[in-house]
């Protein structure tokens, strides 16, 4: 087993519990490269100092025959992971690939889904049904037919005041003391000096004097007349418009609240929202949330639609989200901090702090958070991120987020398999680093639960998660059926990876987005948990990823017919012999 560097705290302790001084590890560092591996010796099994909960099993010798890949239900990126860097060199912090023209293809989207993307993000801002149905259809396909889990998000287009895209893909410039007419008026060709708004009522309740700022800074006007619904401009501050470029208001340095006059879900959001259902996404992020009714609004007709596997993301991206934070994360399946657009209505000295609180209230409330936009921006045109670029990816992993995003790096940049493989280099990096340093001890975990069933699961996770950190196990397995109990231990960011076995493919997918989740579909017993966790442990050990000495804690929540329920959840430490 690999657990961190000889002079991690981790490993002095385990040295110190006279436990598996065999467990130290070494950090093989190539460029760019984190292999953990194995510093050589064998563990040995039971009445080597390893405390057992339940008792040791013997596993193995299952009848050959069945496909055991079939059976296994591990993708094959996380087999290979696991083949190449052993449990604890998995990488713990998921991937989230913007598609678009830039890597549509069948061959692109195979090397993103190599690349390690578990979730493929569609946005139904731009290109048409069809494209994206082609899209869903290529990832269903490599998914089926190559063994890859990848999950499907839409994100929708929600309502927001930006300038008309003509489909142009030049920008325009605006020097500073040059005076411009924003309208929502039809311009014939394209007038200089004139800026078409998307929405007619753009310029209500703006007073003269208002400052007009283009997406959060790239330019600045002031407004000198209002002439009907028609707003005059001086530019303050020289910049460009590009496409869809987005408007924001201030009045004495204040952010002229302009986005509960607009609907978070849109007829064409609807429209994309029934697209995404037929299509079986796993996930549809809702643009420009306020609050929590239009997420309740979604997941009550998600149920009705008996389409309850598709799990609904809020995105964070307006003043009043912030304002009705909590309340969002409560009623929403996760989040995504939405920084493109946040940063249009936040001063961008804010973000880092509030990225920060989103992380820590997500985790506490246990639903999984991306990070997303500009992370590698410069890499929209060069193949080489800058260092400030890095140092905010490894922020964000550093904070615990289960996922990060990337935008037009994927979808329209060249560099899109470069700009993924360097996620998951500075994630694999800072998450050894934070091991080494036990930063996961400094996590404080709010109760959750209410129902004692719902405390009982928390506190089994909460214990298990300490004890096989403390213990070092290898690896933790988790039988699930709606993915509670592996989201619970994912919320602990325990050192060793959590191996989710479901029979339900929606929570798999699900769990993709997931933090330290490997979700694995296999057939489970609902009445016979033992055969579950022999069942699923040799067919590891069979692929020859499981090795006489390691060491799997086996947590369980499935809800067998004839008993309790809480009396059935259970922790035990198994040894592999
Ligand atoms: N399906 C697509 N077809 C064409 N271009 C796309 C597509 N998806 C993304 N892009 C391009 O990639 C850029 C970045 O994509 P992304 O969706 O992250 O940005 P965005 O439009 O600013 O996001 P949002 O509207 O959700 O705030 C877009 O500005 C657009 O130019
Ligand atoms: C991703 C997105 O919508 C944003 O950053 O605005
Ligand atoms: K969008
Ligand atoms: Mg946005």
């Amino acid at each position: 087993m690999a657990v961190a560097t000889s002079d991690s705290i981790l490993a002095r302790s385990l040295i110190t519990d006279r436990r598996s001084t065999n467990f130290g590890l070494k950090n093989e560092v190539c460029r760019g490269k984190v292999v953990p591996c194995r510093a050589g010796g064998k563990v040995k099994g039971k009445g080597n100092g390893r405390v057992e909960v339940k008792a040791v099993v013997q596993i193995g010798g299952l009848e050959e025959g069945k496909k055991a890949k079939d059976e296994m239900g591990l993708d094959v990126v996380s087999e290979e992971e696991l083949r190449e860097k052993g449990f604890l060199g998995m990488r713990k912090t998921k991937l989230v690939c913007t598609i678009g023209p830039a890597c549509c293809s069948l061959q692109d989207l195979e090397k993103l889904a190599l690349g390690g993307m578990n979730v493929a993000r569609l946005n139904m801002c731009h290109n048409t049904r069809d494209w994206h149905r082609d899209v869903i259809k290529k990832i269903n396909q490599l998914n089926e037919e190559k063994g890859f889990c990848v999950s499907v998000m839409i994100d929708t287009e929600g309502s927001q005041i930006h300038v008309l895209d003509h489909g142009a893909p030049s920008s325009v410039k605006a020097e500073e003391g040059s005076t411009w007419l924003f309208t929502a008026q039809k311009l014939e060709g394209s007038p200089p000096f004139a800026i078409q708004a998307n929405y007619e009522g753009f310029s209500e309740g703006i007073e003269v004097g208002d400052e007009l700022v283009i997406d959060g800074g790239m330019a600045s006007f002031q407004v000198i007349e209002k002439v009907g619904n028609d707003l005059r401009c001086k530019c303050t501050d020289s910049g460009l418009f590009l496409p869809r470029a987005k408007f924001s208001f201030w009045r004495n340095g204040k952010l002229v609240a302009r986005n509960s006059e607009l609907p978070t879900l849109s007829k064409k959001d609807w429209a994309d929202i029934e697209f995404g259902v037929s299509e079986g996404v796993d996930f549809i992020a809702l643009s420009f949330v306020n609050d929590a009714d239009p997420v309740r609004q979604l997941k009550n007709y998600l149920y009705m639609r008996s389409s309850r596997s598709t799990r609904v993301l809020a995105k964070v991206e307006s003043l009043e989200s912030l304002q009705k934070l909590k309340e969002i994360v409560e009623a929403s399946d996760g989040i995504m901090v939405a920084r493109g657009d946040l940063g249009v209505e936040i001063p961008y000295e804010q973000i880092p702090t509030v990225q920060e609180e989103i992380t820590r209230v997500c985790r506490e409330m246990n639903k999984p958070i991306i990070v997303a936009s500009q992370l590698l921006e410069s890499m929209v045109e060069y193949p080489t991120p800058t260092r400030a670029e890095v140092a905010d990816v490894s922020e964000a992993v550093r904070q615990y987020a289960d996922a990060l995003m990337l935008s037009g790096e994927s979808a329209i940049g060249p560099y899109g398999q470069k700009a993924l493989s360097i996620l998951q280099m500075a994630s694999s990096r800072m998450e050894l680093w934070s091991r080494e340093e036990n930063r996961q001890s400094i996590l404080h975990q709010r109760r959750l639960g209410v129902s004692l069933p719902d405390r009982i699961a928390e506190q089994i996770c909460n214990c298990a998660v300490e004890m096989a950190n403390n213990l070092g196990v290898d690896a933790i397995f988790v039988y699930t059926k709606h993915g509670q109990m592996a989201s619970l231990l994912s919320r602990n960011r325990p050192y060793p990876p959590i191996f989710a076995f479901t029979s339900d493919n929606g929570t798999r997918m699900a769990l993709n987005l997931q933090w330290g989740v490997i979700p694995l579909l296999v057939e489970l017993s609902d009445d016979d948990m033992e055969a579950n966790i022999s069942t699923t442990i040799e067919l590891i050990r069979r692929k020859g990823m499981l090795k006489p000495g390691d060491v799997v804690m086996v947590v369980s929540d499935l809800t067998p017919t004839h008993i309790n329920s809480t009396a059935f959840q259970s922790i035990q430490v198994k040894t592999v012999v």
